[in-house]
């Protein structure tokens, strides 16, 4: 591939390095290479190399909520002097709502927004975790006044049959699967998006293999649920009896010993199986900021609203990066690096049409001067 600019979705990159291995290209015949760009940051992806050791600690881990419950070190602390607390250190983003828009101005928005729990509220089956017709009408009326992307550790196809918006950027897989709007009209309002990034390629047939496996494995648990999401694995046990935790973290572990290049991490009444590269969502905000022409932008504002522990890498980024704000979805007090909060989606749903009002408003004012 030579290192020149290629148009994608209407953003010009510029490839910096050679794809790892061709496998993306027979695994997905239809991607042209050109299409298929990897960011700066992927010359540096590395491997963690951990192995990853079951013990008590999960299960106490799994009890805890995600990201973990704040526990007050003072005992006298009530459970309501706890939460006025919490919110003084990450007020409501609504009621924040000035002080956020204030903080754009001369700035671009760009939105990242989690699903699971920030876009649709949490239920028994992930297969029935909708959203409703009224969120999608906000994240289609932001998507139209700033870039937006959904981050998810649910794989592409399921995240896009929940949201059947075209014109957003995709990090399915917790942010291994990156894909953005097509700009071919043929496929224009269709899944056919342009693949932008998938460092984790050449796990796909581990992560098959580890599927099958643990869908044997955890029959004998009642209520265990292993979904495929691609590039990692979900192994949920929200509707499994507690007693028997120990029992699937213990299965789970046991069948990943064999995978030394697979990772477990935790998520809301799941595990999550993913490869050990160091990819993240954290890492994914980064890639399409720079996809986007934000790399080393001051111009730019990024926002990302999430519910879950893995989200908490991305706030972290933020943080880190000193640009923009990470919103935490909780109604509960949580160890996290967002600054705001919102209690539920709903209330996301509130935060996005206040934003687009806001926007649109501005602009007419704009147009009016
Ligand atoms: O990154 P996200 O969009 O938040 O996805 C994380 C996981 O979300 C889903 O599981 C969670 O939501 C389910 C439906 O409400 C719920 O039943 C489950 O207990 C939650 O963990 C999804 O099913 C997973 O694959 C995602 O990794």
């Amino acid at each position: 591939m030579k290192n020149q600019n290629v148009l994608v979705s209407g953003i010009s990159f510029r490839p910096t390095v050679p794809l790892p291995n061709s496998s993306l290209f027979s695994l997905f015949p239809s991607i042209s290479p050109a299409l298929v760009v990897l960011p700066k940051s992927l010359k540096k992806l590395e491997f963690e190399n951990k192995a990853t050791k079951i013990n008590a600690c999960w299960v106490d881990s799994m009890r805890a909520s995600s990201p973990t419950r704040v526990r007050s070190a003072a005992a006298s602390l009530s459970e309501t002097d706890e939460h006025s607390s919490w919110i003084t250190r990450h007020p409501s983003a609504l009621s924040m709502f000035h002080q956020i828009v204030n903080a754009s101005k001369g700035k671009q928005i760009v939105m990242f927004l989690d699903y699971d729990g920030t876009l649709s509220p949490i239920v028994e089956d992930p297969d029935r975790a909708v959203m409703t017709n009224e969120m999608r009408e906000a994240v289609r009326d932001a998507a139209q006044c700033f870039p937006t992307a959904i981050v998810t550790g649910r794989c592409y196809d399921k995240v896009y049959s929940f949201v059947k918006l075209a014109d957003l950027y995709y990090a399915g897989s917790h942010g291994m699967d990156i894909k953005g709007p097509s700009k071919n009209q043929k496929y224009k309002n269709s899944n056919k998006q342009s693949v932008l990034c998938q460092p984790a390629s050449e796990f796909l047939p581990m992560i098959e293999e580890v599927y099958k496996t643990l869908e044997e494995k955890t029959k004998s648990i009642p209520g265990v649920r292993v979904e495929n999401n691609k590039f990692c694995l979900s192994v949920h046990f929200r509707c499994v009896d507690e007693k028997r935790w120990g029992a699937l973290a213990e299965l789970v572990g046991s069948v990943l010993n064999e995978y030394p290049k697979l990772k477990l991490t935790q998520g809301r009444k799941v595990l999550e199986i993913r490869p050990t590269i160091k990819w993240d969502k954290g890492r994914a905000l980064e890639f399409l900021l720079e996809a986007l022409g934000y790399a080393n932008s001051k111009d730019v504002l990024p926002v990302y609203i999430g519910d879950d522990r893995t989200d908490e890498d991305a706030f972290k980024v933020l943080r880190d990066r000193g640009q923009g704000f990470g919103i935490l979805v909780s109604k509960i007090p949580k160890e996290t690096n967002a600054s705001y909060s919102l209690r539920e989606p709903a209330e996301v749903e509130d935060f996005l049409r206040r934003l687009v009002e806001w926007k649109r408003s501005s602009h007419r004012t704009r147009m009016m001067a």
